[in-house]
């Protein structure tokens, strides 16, 4: 399994980093669980979008990035789950990460400090240039999209 080391600074005092920082709970877990650096609970209404500090911020080597996805049991049990999924931490970005939770149930949630909120997956990016072309080449599929192979 290939394995590259990222900067972390905390953006917390020093007699306020009680927080986790991000770890992996089994042997096997892609994401490694981010908490809440919330100073008081933090009430999340049916509907409501809210922006959780975590505390610390990265320098990503150049060609990689951090995807911000939910974690399921959030969402299933609490539907609780991220409006932008999967969030986007870019490598030349500094500053404080930042969850974007919102409560799709019809419930009250309460984020409390220390609550595993979300999972940081790190993934290796590659970007692309565009060649303009007059015709694109043909396929079986053409156009059909959308469900066109029925549901
Ligand atoms: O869930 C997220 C998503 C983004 N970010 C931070 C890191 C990321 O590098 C930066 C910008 O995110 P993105 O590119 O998704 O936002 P944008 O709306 O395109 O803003 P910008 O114009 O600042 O790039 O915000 C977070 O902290 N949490």
């Amino acid at each position: 399994m290939e394995k590259i080391t990222i900067k972390l600074k905390w953006f917390l005092p020093p007699d306020e980093r009680d927080i986790h920082l991000p770890s992996y709970e089994t042997f096997g877990s892609a994401g490694m669980d981010v908490e809440a650096a919330v100073r008081k609970p933090l009430p999340v209404s049916p509907g409501e979008i809210v922006l959780v500090p975590t505390g610390f911020g990265v320098a990503l080597p150049p060609g990689f990035e951090l995807q911000v996805r939910p974690r399921s049991g959030l969402a299933v049990k609490h539907g609780i789950t991220l409006i932008n999924s999967p969030g986007t931490i870019d490598s030349d970005y500094r500053g404080e990460i930042k969850i974007a939770l919102v409560n799709h149930s019809r419930a009250d949630f309460m984020v409390r400090r220390g609550d595993r909120i979300a999972q940081l997956v790190v993934a290796p990016v590659t970007r692309a240039d565009f060649e303009i072309v007059v015709e694109l080449d043909v396929t079986e599929r053409g156009a059909g999209g959308f469900g066109h192979t029925g549901l």
